[in-house]
Order: structure tokens, then C-alpha cells, then sequence
């Protein structure tokens, strides 16, 4: 029998009671992670990426948020589980790296102390040997000096070296799962590589699964084994790097990538915004921002999700019978470094008149 996968989302929707009225921020998502595999959620700020990725393990509040759909983590359904099961899960066979990692560590605590503990809740190990793992970690994620830092408090580290102590602590417990929020913003590039490479060592090293968010398509991908691209709650389009990055099908991807200068910054800048979350358009969510869009993109439902490749799905009307895909493909990814698909005839240089 194979194992199930390691985690396996299926149909989230987690939606939010505000003054304004139902706010839904993810909307029917599928997701899966395998052992050793890294799953990248992109999307324009609001899409729903920490929503989604805090739904997972239950740590929206309800009320007044609501979480539906099913999350199996190794064929276990999270949402049959009580508090204490979940907070036994949390932290030891899921780590998070939270957005906003600054106020997660405990000030009255030495940083070596809490990685420490929480070494040893979760494992039957003694107090050295947990503080010599805590060392050799906040070493692996690039902190100088580890052995005499440790005794130091949170407020004597800098806020990057908070975020990389957060990084160590999450990933001391050795989690099947590891969920990071942008756990790389406003870290130096050469600290980040170091990071990178230390999640890469240990999904090999035992299979950690990792489902990562960023903004930086450049660090996508390096590390994307699959993306899932997101857009007002809503996945848009999935497939691997070479699916997402050489042959981006939806017009919103081709938006997110055509708007790179070149791989390694930050997307952003597509014209208009995300729509009210509130009061979500019909159709296909992007289609008020489309330059394809036709009449029939904005009635009824999102487009059903088509396989247009083998594993790579997209939601968007001109892939369906009926619609003219010939509307999309000749832009290719031609915005972005890492695509060629274009095709065409290349010019010849050095033409004279
Ligand atoms: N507790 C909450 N109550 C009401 N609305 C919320 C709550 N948390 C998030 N939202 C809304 O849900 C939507 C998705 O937010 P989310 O933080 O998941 O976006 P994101 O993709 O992570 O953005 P960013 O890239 O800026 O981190 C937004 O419209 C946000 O305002
Ligand atoms: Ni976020």
C-alpha cells in the first residue's frame, strides 16, 4: 500500500465575520505535499496565502473565522482533532514559520533555553544534549558565535537573526511539515542562501515537506518542486517550474511573471487590485483585470481547473471546449527571464537600414 501523501487539503475555505460582512480569504483550495517536496503559494499581497497556510494546523480563531474542507496530514483528518491533539501536531510534526516572527519568541527566555524546550517536549532527550542541538542550529542557520549566543535573550539578537532563531527553533523538532511564511524577507541574500540550503539538506537528509510562501519569484524558483498560484482565494494555476515559469498558462500568472524585470524581484504592479474580498466578482476572480477577458468570464463560477499538461492545472475559461486558447498563447512568458517559449523566428542582429 503506498503511504497517503503528507499532507492533503482539499476544498479549504476559511471565511471571516466582519462589519463588512462574510469575507471568504481562501476559497475552495486543493493542496498537496509530498515527503521531501517543496510547495511554493504565490500571489499578490491579500490572496489569501497566510490564511490559507494558518488554516492548515487550526490556528484561525473560531469565531470569527470558519475553516472548511478537509486537511489530512499523513491521512489523518486535522478537523476531527480536539485542541490538545492539534497543539501536540503544531510544533512538533508541523513547524510553523510565522509572517511575523518578531513577537513569537518569549522575552524572558534565553533564545538557546527556548529552542531547548522545545527540543525536549518533544522528545526524550537531556537537557545537553538539547542545548548542543540547539547550538548546532542556530550555526546551521548562520548565526555566528552560536555557542556563547545562545544564552543570550531575544531583545541582544537583531530582528534578522530573530527571524533566523524563529527558523532554528521551528526546525529543532525535526517536523515532517514544515509551513514557512516568508521566512526569508529581509534577510541578506547570502543568509537566505544559507537557509535555503539548510531546508534542502534536510529534505533529503529525512524528507521534510515544506510548504513555502514568498514574494520572490527568484527564490521560487530555485526551490519550487510545485507551485500553486493564488489570486483572490482562489487557485488560478499549479504545475512545477517549468509549467509556472517557460509556459505560464492563466493570464494572471503571465501578469505576476511578465512584471519581473528579471528573475530574483518581487512581482507586484499588475494594474487595478484584488477584488473586495466581500463581494467577490463572478466568474473567473481575475477577469475584471484581464486583458483576455470575453462576457462569459465573468458569469457564474471560476473555471473549472484543466489539466493542460501533465500535472500542470489551470483555471481560465479559453482552456475549456469552445473558447479560443490561440487568445493566450502567443504572449508566452516573454516578460521574464526564465522564458523562451516563444517560438518564434528569432531575428537576425546587425540589420542595417
Ligand atoms: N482575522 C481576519 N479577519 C478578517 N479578515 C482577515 C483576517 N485575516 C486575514 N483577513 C483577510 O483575508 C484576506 C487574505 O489575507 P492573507 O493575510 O491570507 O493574505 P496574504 O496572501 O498572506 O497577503 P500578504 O502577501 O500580504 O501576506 C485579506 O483580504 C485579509 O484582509
Ligand atoms: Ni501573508
Amino acid at each position: 500500500m503506498t503511504d497517503p501523501p503528507l499532507l492533503e487539503v482539499n476544498n479549504l475555505t476559511t471565511s471571516f465575520e466582519t462589519d463588512a460582512g462574510r469575507l471568504v480569504a481562501v476559497d475552495g483550495l486543493d493542496v498537496t505535499v509530498e515527503r521531501g517536496e517543496t510547495v511554493c503559494l504565490v500571489g499578490e499581497s491579500g490572496s489569501g496565502k497566510t490564511v490559507a497556510t494558518e488554516s492548515i494546523t487550526r490556528l484561525i480563531d473560531e469565531p470569527p473565522g470558519s475553516i472548511e474542507g478537509t486537511v489530512r496530514f499523513r491521512g489523518r483528518d486535522l478537523g476531527g482533532l480536539s485542541e490538545s491533539e492539534l497543539r501536540s501536531i503544531r510544533g512538533s510534526e508541523i513547524a510553523h514559520v510565522f509572517q511575523n516572527p518578531q513577537d513569537a519568541m518569549n522575552h524572558c527566555y534565553t533564545v538557546g533555553w527556548q529552542i531547548a524546550e522545545a527540543i525536549r517536549v518533544h522528545e526524550d532527550v537531556s537537557r545537553s544534549t538539547a542545548r548542543a542541538r540547539a547550538v548546532d542550529l542556530l550555526d546551521r542557520v548562520g548565526i555566528a558565535n552560536a555557542a556563547a549566543r545562545i544564552d543570550d535573550y531575544p531583545h541582544e539578537f537583531s530582528g534578522g537573526q530573530k527571524q533566523r532563531a524563529m527558523i532554528a527553533m521551528a526546525l529543532a523538532v525535526e517536523p515532517a511539515l514544515l509551513i514557512a511564511d516568508e521566512p526569508t524577507t529581509a534577510l541578506d541574500v547570502t543568509v537566505q542562501a544559507r537557509i535555503l540550503r539548510l531546508l534542502d539538506d534536510l529534505k533529503s537528509e529525512y524528507g521534510m515537506g515544506v510548504l513555502f510562501i514568498t514574494h520572490d519569484l527568484g527564490v521560487v524558483s530555485e526551490i519550487a518542486d510545485r507551485i500553486v498560484v493564488l489570486y483572490a482565494g482562489k487557485a488560478m494555476e499549479r504545475g512545477d517550474p517549468v509549467d509556472i515559469f517557460e509556459r505560464p498558462a492563466h493570464p494572471y500568472t503571465r501578469r505576476l511573471l511578465g512584471c519581473l524585470p528579471g528573475v530574483g524581484s518581487e512581482y507586484g504592479g499588475i494594474p487595478g487590485s484584488l477584488p473586495d474580498p466581500t463581494d467577490p466578482p463572478d466568474g473567473c476572480r481575475f477577469a475584471p483585470r484581464c486583458d483576455h477577458a470575453v462576457e462569459a468570464c465573468s458569469r457564474g463560477e471560476q473555471p473549472a481547473e484543466i489539466e493542460v499538461d501533465p500535472g500542470h492545472w489551470v483555471s481560465c475559461i479559453h482552456y475549456h471546449e469552445g473558447y479560443d486558447e490561440s487568445v493566450l498563447s502567443d504572449e508566452g512568458a516573454t516578460g521574464t527571464a526564465l522564458g523562451g517559449v516563444t517560438g518564434g523566428e528569432s531575428e537576425r542582429g546587425g540589420s542595417d537600414d
